[in-house]
């Protein structure tokens, strides 16, 4: 069931526009065009959110969010002003909306303020990966519910499986989701990072030794593909496996048996293998540097794990699950930055990103500043801002944000700089204060 929105504008390309953008994005919409009818909505139709404009017809927006939080006081408002409504965007706060939008309103101003409101849009499920068997994991975005729907059709079979994508983009997970979901799952999924050992070392680590078969190796070793019998070998950096090694791992794959270092018989394993790379090993294995045979026994499912930018849809999930824990937010801004992001470092990237912001942020909102400098950076040249009119007239009236800044200055100025009183003449709270200045860049 994805979240249910009211919008409530008298203006009906307004409601068009609003509803199309919530629906794209997997909100479901209805619609009011006047006060009254918005209450009746409220309580037939129990929405999430309401989002409305403050100038409606009859009962405004203002009497329609008092209203409406007598019905229902944990429904957000949502209300959209004009610039020069000032004053009733402060009231609104007053009485209680979590926010308010300027208009023009762009769509994906909207989105973001909506998603910071009531979290993302639940999936409508046009695949059909059950909630369940996903333990939990992010997986809005359609190219990530592909990989993820192969990763559990991959399960129930025994071929091996070649996961490829870019670092930190979730090749691991797809993995572990494979073992879990396999007739293996009980017994362990064994994984190797080829690229972390020495090219020396590989060999008995893989395949095990017999004691004294080389200096320092006192003691007989299993190796991975033994440990894994009856579970799951994860070969993570394939692509990293030297040369010589190949023609060793292809006879394990096709025979299931293993030679240990310096042992003269073969042993057999019972291992399913699942092997992962970030490089272009078709490429590699063209060009000579990896064995071709080898590839295609590993290649017999082949999935890709997405990158993050291709994912737009789990970005600012991940972000909130990284900051989980905490009860920090995200502010618009820091959540269109994230948007805006390249992420060559993908979900490993965004999960140090937020753990960071958490650490830096000393209030419960995580603004651009507490963000890496590249992240930054990403928004400030992905977005640019409304063009200004190329005759530069000043604006008859001040933007909201410019009264407000003036409004604020004025009861700092009065109270001698005490937030607490200023906070009190301006009609919020403290908190909200602190907040406004930190956004507003006046702290
Ligand atoms: N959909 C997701 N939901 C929650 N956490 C995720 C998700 N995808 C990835 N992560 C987390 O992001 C990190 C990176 O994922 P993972 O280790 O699977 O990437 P990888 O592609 O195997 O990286 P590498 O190529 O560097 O080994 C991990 O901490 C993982 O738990």
């Amino acid at each position: 069931m994805s979240k249910l929105v009211l919008i409530v504008d008298d203006e009906a390309g307004y409601r068009q526009l609003y509803a199309q953008a919530l629906s794209r994005a997997g909100y479901e919409t209805i619609a009011a065009a006047d006060g009254l009818q918005a209450l009746q909505m409220i309580e037939a139709k129990r929405p999430e959110l309401v989002l409305c404009d403050v100038r409606l017809p009859g009962l405004d927006g203002l009497e329609l969010l008092r209203r409406g939080r007598r019905e229902r006081p944990d429904l957000p408002f949502l209300l959209i002003t004009a610039h020069a409504e000032v004053g009733q965007a402060v009231r609104a706060l007053k009485l209680g909306a979590v926010d308010y939008l300027a208009k023009p309103v762009d769509s994906d101003q909207l989105l973001a303020a909506v998603a910071e409101v009531v979290g993302p849009a639940e999936q409508t499920a046009d695949d059909d990966l059950p909630p369940q068997a996903l333990h939990g994991l992010v997986a809005q975005a359609p190219a990530w519910r592909a990989a993820l729907a192969q990763a559990l059709k991959a399960a129930a079979s025994t071929a091996s499986v070649l996961i490829t994508g870019e670092s930190g983009a979730g090749k691991e997970v797809l993995a572990r989701l494979i073992h879990r979901h396999s007739p293996r799952a009980a017994k362990p999924l064994v994984a190797v990072n080829c690229a972390a050992i020495p090219a020396g070392l590989l060999a008995s680590e893989l395949f095990g030794h017999e004691r004294g078969s080389f200096t320092g190796a006192s003691a007989r070793r299993l190796g991975r593909f033994r440990e894994a019998d009856g579970g799951t070998l994860f070969l993570d950096e394939i692509g990293d496996m030297p040369l010589e090694l190949q023609p060793a791992l292809l006879r394990a794959i096709e025979t299931g048996r293993v030679t240990p270092v310096g042992g003269d018989r073969e042993l057999a394993s019972d291992f399913r293998l699942i092997a992962a790379t970030n490089h272009d090993i078709q490429a590699e294995a063209a060009a000579g540097r990896f064995r071709q045979d080898l590839y295609y026994r590993l290649n017999v499912v082949a999935i890709e794990a997405p990158p993050l930018r291709q994912r737009p849809e789990d970005i600012l999930p991940l972000a909130r699950r990284f900051l989980a824990g905490g009860d920090k937010r995200l502010s618009r801004a820091a959540a269109q930055a994230l948007q805006a992001h390249h992420w060559p470092g993908n979900v490993r990237e965004l999960a140090n990103a937020m753990e960071r912001a958490g650490l830096l942020s000393q209030t419960d909102v995580i603004l651009p500043e507490h963000l890496p400098p590249a992240v930054r950076q990403g928004a400030a040249s992905a977005s640019p801002g409304p063009a200004p009119p190329a005759t530069a007239t000043p604006p008859a009236v001040k933007t909201l944000e410019q009264s407000e800044v003036e409004a604020i200055r004025l009861a700092l100025a009065q109270t001698g700089g005490n937030r607490t009183k200023a906070a009190d003449i301006l009609g919020i709270t403290r908190r909200g204060l602190i907040y406004k200045l930190k956004r507003l860049g006046l702290d």
